[in-house]
């Protein structure tokens, strides 16, 4: 008989539980709260929906914004984004957004809009993001918004679509992982230093296919805005996903918010909240303790963002490593940094410093920045410092506070909000060899443009280095001389919006007559007996994998990242196909000192016979890091290769591949060193046999006799069904889900659309939504 004990569970099972679709053996289809959207990964999604005449499913639950490759420049003549965004194909990127937001009457803040800002600082500001809620969005640091108790995560173009035509999405159960961070910060380290120097001990791929729980002292005592620095980085780590449990802050954080509930829906939207805590005796699959006392200022030196050290730290000798991987991988970031072993961190010298980006752009960090350079004025050698802030409202709120006259007496450069320099597809960008202290979250090769090189820090870090002209320890500065800007507190912040956003309650969607009153674990046990519907022919948008042969390509390489795959200057596209050019750009070419011109390396994919490759076997963990981009994939698969063979993956490039017809395999370091690589390092074939689940020679020897895959996975790959067109035959359960979550969570039905109503001073904009005057 099955037992009926509860079983203590974790703030992640909890969440995944209540969004529960449909559960078979492997896989669960879970219903999404919050889609935010942006003007990078979304075209091909609105593209695909079109051509097969579908419609946004929940525009209720759709939020859409342009942030990533638009110009931070001022706003004051703005009168149409196609005039205002000069770069060809980052202005039909923007337009494209604007035409599919009417189109599918998705609401939207575009840029004369004063809630236009990055996609994860919105979210949170507008109230959008919630408690327990899913929140979805094609970009990898959705993991921020896990800062409010929510199960977020970054998806891939494929996924967007998926879930605007269906609202849900296919989940596999990830691992459950508590960081738990004990004692007190000392007085000057925040939650970057925090969050760098766990990722400093885990490595990139030490919470790959886990969910982190954030938890302890030190979290709890931890503002709402350093929370979701912290699980804006979760990504950074490899995780799925990175969560704090709801708290008493995150409620007052809420209250209030445009888009959070109201009245009688508040309280039983608390009553609620308070549940998600992780049970007492839950268990953990791996627990890693942090002791807050051994955090000092942490910055990178490196192009990973496990390459952190602390600021009293030197530049690491690779001679002091002995994994050959790795000794090459010191060997390669420290060429491509300039750096020499042993420096000491602190004589690091800079030629521009950014603060901003989705980490570190809220007005908590403006201000610990201002407080650093109140009263005196960047370095004579800093050739350029910019505040970027992450939305108009958080631009709006610093201006009110004076942060901006600061900042522009100090010699920084006030900027309009986005993503800026953070990946520079805009027109923010270093100049090769340029060196920057920089607030954002990712130093890989190239990341804020050719050639670039990228100290991570937090924003007193860079706001020292920029007073200085070099790293500091920002504790002796803040400690002997500087003045504390006067601070209001988030409580006010939120109030001050809302007295221009103060909106009318709607009534709640109405439930179904027919609908009962479920009981609170009731969602999931419910959905999961509803009738199937009518099987509908699933669409067949990827191309089969049955047995494939060819080339296998080796890679001795560890933490190849996404923006190594395909580089930012290649994501500019509204199309899925053409990207081979692009890809690895940075491994496969290099700049000729002497003419200036880009040439081929003799990199594996520029050498025969491995150009014709179809196979990819790499010899390192945690291939497919970082960004959410389908770019990736896309590139990989126009260059003709259909299977990559890795110790591990990144958690959203591995999603990705099956979306495309690209097999990822997963067999251990050892396995593929001594069975695999040789092979690939002779120039011979592989066969890759899905079915069968097996690896083989060219003369049909079996060399490795079983992979792991999961079932479902398989089967729509061997069959080259979409996901979309299966989700679709479970419109019952959606529909039930539906159904009972409007009456259970009714306080997430608010219609936000109907909500909004214009600010002051505004004009309607042509999208149905209200537009800021600037
Ligand atoms: C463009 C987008 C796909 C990407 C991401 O997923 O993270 C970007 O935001 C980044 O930071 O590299
Ligand atoms: S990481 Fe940078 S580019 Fe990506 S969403 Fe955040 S600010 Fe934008």
């Amino acid at each position: 008989m099955p037992s009926t004990t509860i079983q203590p569970q974790t703030l992640y099972d909890k969440v995944f539980q209540d969004h529960v679709v449909h559960q078979d053996e492997h896989s669960a289809l879970l219903f999404v709260d919050r889609h935010l959207v942006h003007e990078v990964t979304s075209p091909q999604a609105f593209e695909g929906l079109k051509n097969a005449g579908r419609k946004v499913r929940r525009t209720d639950c759709t939020l859409a914004t342009v942030d990533h490759n638009t110009p931070t420049t001022k706003r004051t003549n703005f009168t149409d984004i196609a005039s205002f965004v000069k770069a060809d194909q980052a202005r039909l990127q923007c337009t494209t957004l604007e035409q599919n937001v009417k189109d599918f009457g998705v609401r939207y803040f575009g840029l004369n809009d004063a809630r236009q800002g990055i996609v994860h600082v919105v979210g949170p500001e507008q109230g959008f993001t919630l408690p327990g809620t899913t929140v979805v969005c094609g970009d990898s640091h959705t993991s921020t918004h896990g800062a409010f108790g929510a199960l977020a995560f970054g998806i891939g173009t494929s996924e967007v679509e998926h879930v605007l035509a269906t609202q849900t999405i296919i989940q596999y159960k990830s691992k459950n992982m508590l960081i738990h961070v004990n004692g007190k910060l000392s007085p000057g380290i925040t939650s970057k230093d925090l969050v760098l120097h766990i990722i400093g001990i885990i490595g990139t791929a030490g919470g790959t296919g886990c969910v982190l729980e954030f938890a302890g002292d030190v979290i709890s005592d931890l503002s709402m805005e350093s929370r979701m620095s912290i699980c804006n980085m979760a990504i950074e780590a490899g995780a799925r996903a990175g969560m704090i449990a709801p708290d008493q802050i995150t409620f007052d954080y809420i209250k209030g918010r445009p888009l959070a509930p109201k009245g009688a829906e508040w309280e039983k939207a608390l009553s609620y909240w308070k549940t998600l805590k992780t049970d007492e005796g839950a268990h953990f699959d791996s627990v890693v303790e942090i002791k807050a006392q051994d955090i000092i200022p942490t910055i990178t030196w490196g192009t990973s963002p496990q390459d952190a050290l602390p600021i009293n730290g030197v530049v690491p000798d690779p001679e002091n490593e002995s994994d050959p991987i790795k000794k090459a991988g010191i060997v390669r970031a420290l060429q491509y940094m300039g750096l020499t072993p042993n420096t000491p961190l602190v004589d690091i010298t800079l030629d521009k410093v950014f603060i901003g980006s989705c980490t570190n752009s809220r007005i908590e960090d403006l201000r610990a920045a201002a407080a650093v350079v109140k009263g005196k004025h960047i370095a004579s050698t800093i050739k350029h410092a910019m505040i970027v802030p992450g939305s108009g409202l958080v631009k709006r709120q610093a201006e009110k506070e004076g942060l901006d006259k600061v900042f522009e007496a100090a010699g920084f450069d006030w900027r309009e909000a986005g993503c800026s320099m953070c990946l520079g597809m805009n027109p923010d960008i270093l100049d090769p060899e340029e060196r920057c202290a920089s607030t954002s979250n990712r130093n890989f090769e190239g990341r804020q443009g050719a050639l670039s090189r990228t100290h991570l820090c937090s924003p007193a870090m860079a706001a020292a280095a920029a007073i200085e002209g070099h790293f500091i320890d920002v504790r002796k500065y803040l400690i002997s001389d500087s003045p504390q800007v006067s601070i209001e507190s988030d409580k006010k912040l939120a109030e001050s919006q809302m007295e221009e956003e103060k909106q009318p309650k709607t009534p709640a969607r109405q439930p179904s007559p027919a609908a009962e009153q479920p009981t609170p674990n009731s969602i999931a046990e419910s959905t999961s007996v509803a009738p199937v519907a009518p099987a509908a022919p699933a669409a067949s948008g990827i191309p089969p994998f049955s047995v494939e042969t060819g080339v296998a390509a080796p890679l001795c390489q560890e933490n190849v990242d996404t923006d190594a795959i395909i580089p930012k200057q290649f994501l500019n596209t509204i199309k899925r196909t053409g990207l081979k050019a692009g890809l690895f750009y940075p491994l496969r070419f290099t700049k000729n000192e002497v003419t200036g011109q880009w040439e081929e390396t003799n990199f594996v994919l520029n050498v025969e016979p491995y150009t014709k490759a179809k196979i990819l076997v790499v010899a390192g963990e945690n291939f497919g890091c970082g960004s959410s981009r389908e770019h990736a994939p896309w590139a990989l698969t126009d260059f003709g290769l259909r299977c990559i063979i890795a110790p591990s993956f990144g958690d959203i490039f591995y999603n990705n591949s099956f979306k495309n017809g690209l097999l990822p395999i997963r067999i251990s370091k050892e396995v593929i060193i001594e069975k695999l690589l040789p092979v690939a390092e002779r120039g011979e074939q592989l066969s890759i046999d899905l079915p069968n689940q097996q690896i083989l020679s060219s003369s049909g020897e079996v060399i490795i006799p079983h992979f792991e895959i999961e079932e479902f996975r398989k089967y729509c790959l061997v069959n080259g069904f979409d996901d979309i067109g299966l989700t679709l035959q479970k419109e019952e359960y959606i529909k039930k889900y539906e159904q009972l979550r409007s009456i259970k969570f009714s306080f997430l039905e608010e219609d936000p659309v109907k909500v909004i109503k214009p600010v002051k001073g505004s004009k309607e904009s042509p999208f149905g939504v209200n537009a800021q005057d600037w």
